[in-house]
């Protein structure tokens, strides 16, 4: 039994983006919610084991990352795949670049790529610098993220910081040039030296002419965008079946812990639309005050008539606010912790249609609702799809849950989301949604 791909991911949304990329293009994928003890059934093409390890020491990063590598080894992956948000979420001390080096001194490796290019979701990477939409990281809402603020868009420059390897570049024009050209270039710099190469991409066009050079690397690090080259290096295609999810009925919710520019926008929009919304408020928390219970008291009368949403979601200066009275790490798990058990509470209440926004807030609620892994369904918007649990410890039945990364999702996201999730009136499933 061998695996084409095992991917580890540093937080939970962004292994079900990964996830969907690589559905979409073709590959039968199960997401694992931590390193599973079981091994992987067969038939399967790729595992992307989900880790909550973007924000803690460096060293638990490694450690985590290093386990989800051995069992991944065990399977007998091909390939193995690091990724880590399109925005290059870090911080001068990890931890993207110590587990890149600690996965290759462990696979025994002198070169690797990184890439967060994401053209679907406008990352897009240029001479090293990455861009989020128009503008570079460094001006984008990376810049108050409020836990890892982005405030550079130099690539090289910001992996060097973490690296001991000296870290080079693969420009567009190379990746323009084609497969050929990229692994000759690889070649030069490995010669050079330079054991990590940032890759520029400004288009899927790119990422699917870079595929083929990156066939034969045993590690590959990046965003979820160059996923969609690598089922073609394996002869897959793309197949509408492979997003297909059992139907499942009960009432709607979205918990959203994410203060990403996204985020305010959707739950802005969703309030606007008239739809039922509760405010959590991270001092009444902190206080001790019984916020899971008056927000499960709220929603239950709702909960027969569409979607409720629950959310911490604030602007940047509420958020420092709160993280000057609290604390921002403090701030953060307090929140967590609470969506968390709001989450459970509602899934108790007979939710079955679940979106949780913000990687860190979806961490937290799939650990609370004892779900171990995820088939992943049809795509809502670029980068997050539906996915079914069947084992959510909390609900005893099977569950859709939808894992939103902070920055990605149309405005009216929450309201869309869940014209997906009902069964078309013959019973059979519908297919992924175009985009
Ligand atoms: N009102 C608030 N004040 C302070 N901190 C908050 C508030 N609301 C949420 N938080 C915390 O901010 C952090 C948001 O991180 P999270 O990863 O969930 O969202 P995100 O960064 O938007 O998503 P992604 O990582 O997918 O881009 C969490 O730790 C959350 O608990
Ligand atoms: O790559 C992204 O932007 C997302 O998958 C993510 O990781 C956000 O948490």
């Amino acid at each position: 039994m061998s695996l084409l791909l095992g991917a580890i991911a540093d937080d939970f949304t962004g292994a079900t983006d990964l996830a969907n990329n690589l559905v979409r293009a073709g590959m039968r994928v199960v997401q694992t919610i931590g390193v599973p003890r079981e091994p992987v059934e067969a038939g399967i093409d790729a595992v992307v084991v989900a880790l909550k390890s973007r924000t803690v020491p460096a060293a638990e990063a490694v450690e985590q990352s290093l386990a989800a590598w051995r069992w991944l080894r065990e399977q007998g992956a091909r390939q193995i795949y690091f990724k880590y948000c399109s925005t290059f979420d870090s911080t001068p001390a990890g931890n993207i670049g110590p587990v890149t080096e600690a996965l290759m001194d462990a696979m025994g490796i002198d070169f690797t790529i990184a890439t967060p290019a994401f053209p679907d979701n406008g990352r897009t990477v240029f001479k090293g610098h990455l861009f989020v939409g128009d503008v570079p990281l460094n001006e984008s809402g990376m810049k108050d993220h409020p836990l890892t603020p982005m405030t550079d868009a130099n690539l090289v420059r910001v992996l060097q910081a973490q690296c001991r390897r000296r870290v080079g570049l693969i420009d567009y024009r190379v990746v323009a040039a084609g497969a050929a050209a990229v692994r000759e270039r690889i070649q030069a710099l490995r010669q050079q030296g330079v054991g990590i190469a940032v890759v520029d991409a400004l288009s899927n066009d790119d990422l699917l002419r870079l595929g083929p050079a990156l066939a034969d690397l045993p590690l590959l690090t990046a965003g979820s965008g160059v996923a969609i080259a690598l089922p073609a290096n394996a002869g897959l295609v793309p197949s509408a079946r492979a997003s297909a999810l059992p139907p499942v009925a009960g009432a709607q919710a979205i918990v959203s812990g994410s203060c990403s520019q996204a985020t305010n926008q959707q739950v802005a929009h969703f309030i606007a639309s008239g739809r039922p919304a509760f405010q959590l408020d991270p001092l009444r928390i902190a206080a001790g005050e019984d916020v899971v219970g008056e927000a499960l008291a709220w929603a239950a009368p709702h909960l027969g008539s569409g979607p409720v949403l629950l959310y911490s979601t604030a602007p940047p200066q509420a958020v420092s606010a709160a993280q000057t009275q609290l604390g921002g790490a403090q701030a953060g798990e307090l929140v967590e912790r609470c969506i968390a058990a709001i989450a459970s509470g509602l899934v108790r209440a007979g939710v079955r249609r679940l979106i949780v926004a913000g990687g860190e807030t979806s961490g937290a609620c799939v650990q609370a609702l004892g779900i171990a892994r995820l088939q992943i369904g049809p795509q809502i918007d670029p980068g997050v799809p539906w996915c079914h649990a069947t084992a959510a410890a909390a609900a005893g039945a099977p569950l859709w849950l939808a894992l939103k990364s902070g920055n990605f999702g149309g405005e009216d996201f929450f309201t869309r989301a869940f014209s997906l999730t009902t069964p078309p009136p013959d019973g059979a499933h519908r297919p992924a949604a175009a985009h």
